[in-house]
C-alpha cells in the first residue's frame, strides 16, 4: 500500500523507533498508535522488498506524511539526510517547537501537581487538613450551587431577583454541560495520587480536564461580582473563595495544575456567554410566566 510508505519515510528510521520504545501507547510520546503504526509499515516495506530511499522520495510528494514528523536527525546516516530532499520537507521534517513547548508544560505540570498534592491522602504531609479542602469542595460542587439556586429562585418575590436567579440557573446548567462535553473528549485521567473519594459525581467526572470546581469558582464568582452589590471586603472574599477553592483541588489531589488553570479561564469565557445570552421576561416571556405560575 502506498500510503504506510509514504509515512515511514518522512522520519529518520532511529527517531522513529526509539521514540516507540519507551512507551509505545503513551500520548506524551506523539501518539504512539500511529508511530507504531509506521514502524511496521517500515517493517513491511522492507519485507516486500520496497527500496526505503525511493519510497522516501516519493513520499516527499505528498504532505501527507509531514504531520507531526519527528527531526531529521542522524547524522551521518545516508537515510536520514537524502541528498534530494526538497528544501519544503526539510523545513517540515524539522521539530515542532509547539510539541516541545506542550511536552514541557505536562512534565511541569506533572510535576508540580504532584508537589502540591499535599492533601491528596491522609498520611500526606498536610494530610491533616483534608477535612477542610474537602468542605471547601462542597462549597463549589454543582449540587450545592443548583439547589441553592432553586432554593433562592422559590423563595425569592421579585423580578429582579428572579431574573438574576433564572441566569445564574442558566449558567449552572450551561458550565456541567460545557465540562463534561470537555472532560468526555479530552479523557484525561484524574492523577495518580487522587482518592477517588469525591462527594456525588457524574461517570464523566473519573476525568480530570478541565476541573469542574474551577470553572464554577471562575463563573459564579464573575457572576456575583457582576450583579449582587457587595462591600469590598465581601467581594475580596468572593475572589479568595474561587481561588482557594481552584488550589485546593490541585491540593487534594483531584487535579493537575493545567486542569485548574483552564477550568478558571473557561468559566470567566462562560460567563461572557451567560451576560451575552442574557434571560429576560422580553427575550424569554415564557420561561418567567411559567416560573411564576409556579
Ligand atoms: C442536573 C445535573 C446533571 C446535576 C449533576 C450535578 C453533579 C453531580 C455535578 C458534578 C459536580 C462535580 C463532582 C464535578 C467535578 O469537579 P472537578 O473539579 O473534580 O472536575
Amino acid at each position: 500500500m502506498a500510503s504506510p510508505r509514504r509515512s515511514v519515510e518522512g522520519r529518520p528510521l532511529g527517531a522513529s523507533v526509539s521514540s516507540n520504545t519507551s512507551n509505545p501507547g503513551s500520548p506524551a510520546h506523539g501518539g504512539g498508535s500511529s508511530s507504531r503504526f509506521e514502524f511496521q509499515s517500515l517493517l513491511s516495506s522492507r519485507a516486500a522488498g520496497v527500496d526505503p530511499t525511493s519510497a522516501r522520495l516519493r513520499a516527499s510528494e505528498s504532505p501527507v506524511h509531514r504531520r507531526g514528523s519527528f527531526p531529521v536527525a542522524a547524522a551521518g546516516s545516508s537515510q536520514a539526510s537524502p541528498p534530494s530532499l526538497p528544501e519544503e520537507d526539510r523545513i517540515d521534517l524539522n521539530p515542532s517547537f509547539l510539541g516541545i513547548a506542550l511536552r514541557s508544560l505536562l512534565a511541569i505540570d506533572l510535576w508540580l501537581s504532584k508537589k502540591l498534592g499535599v492533601c491528596a491522602g491522609e498520611s500526606s504531609s498536610w494530610g491533616s487538613v483534608r477535612p477542610l479542602m474537602k468542605l471547601l469542595e462542597i462549597s463549589g460542587h454543582g449540587i450545592t450551587w443548583l439547589l441553592g439556586t432553586l432554593y433562592c429562585l422559590c423563595r425569592s418575590d421579585s423580578w429582579a431577583g428572579r431574573e438574576v436567579l433564572m441566569n445564574l440557573l442558566f449558567a449552572l446548567l450551561l458550565d456541567l454541560l460545557v465540562v463534561a462535553l470537555i472532560k468526555g473528549l479530552v479523557r484525561r485521567p484524574r492523577p495518580a495520587h487522587n482518592q477517588m473519594d469525591m462527594f456525588v459525581t457524574l461517570s464523566v467526572d473519573k476525568y480530570s480536564f478541565p476541573s469542574g470546581h474551577a470553572t464554577r469558582a471562575s463563573l459564579v464568582s464573575r457572576f456575583i461580582l457582576k450583579h449582587l452589590v457587595l462591600a469590598i471586603p465581601l467581594r475580596v472574599l468572593v475572589v479568595l473563595w474561587a481561588f482557594i477553592l481552584g488550589l485546593s483541588r490541585v491540593m487534594l489531589g483531584r487535579h493537575n495544575v493545567t486542569d485548574v488553570a483552564f477550568g478558571f479561564f473557561l468559566g470567566y469565557m462562560q460567563y461572557s456567554i451567560v451576560d451575552y445570552c442574557w434571560l429576560s421576561p422580553h427575550n424569554a416571556p415564557v420561561l418567567f410566566i411559567l416560573w411564576n405560575q409556579q
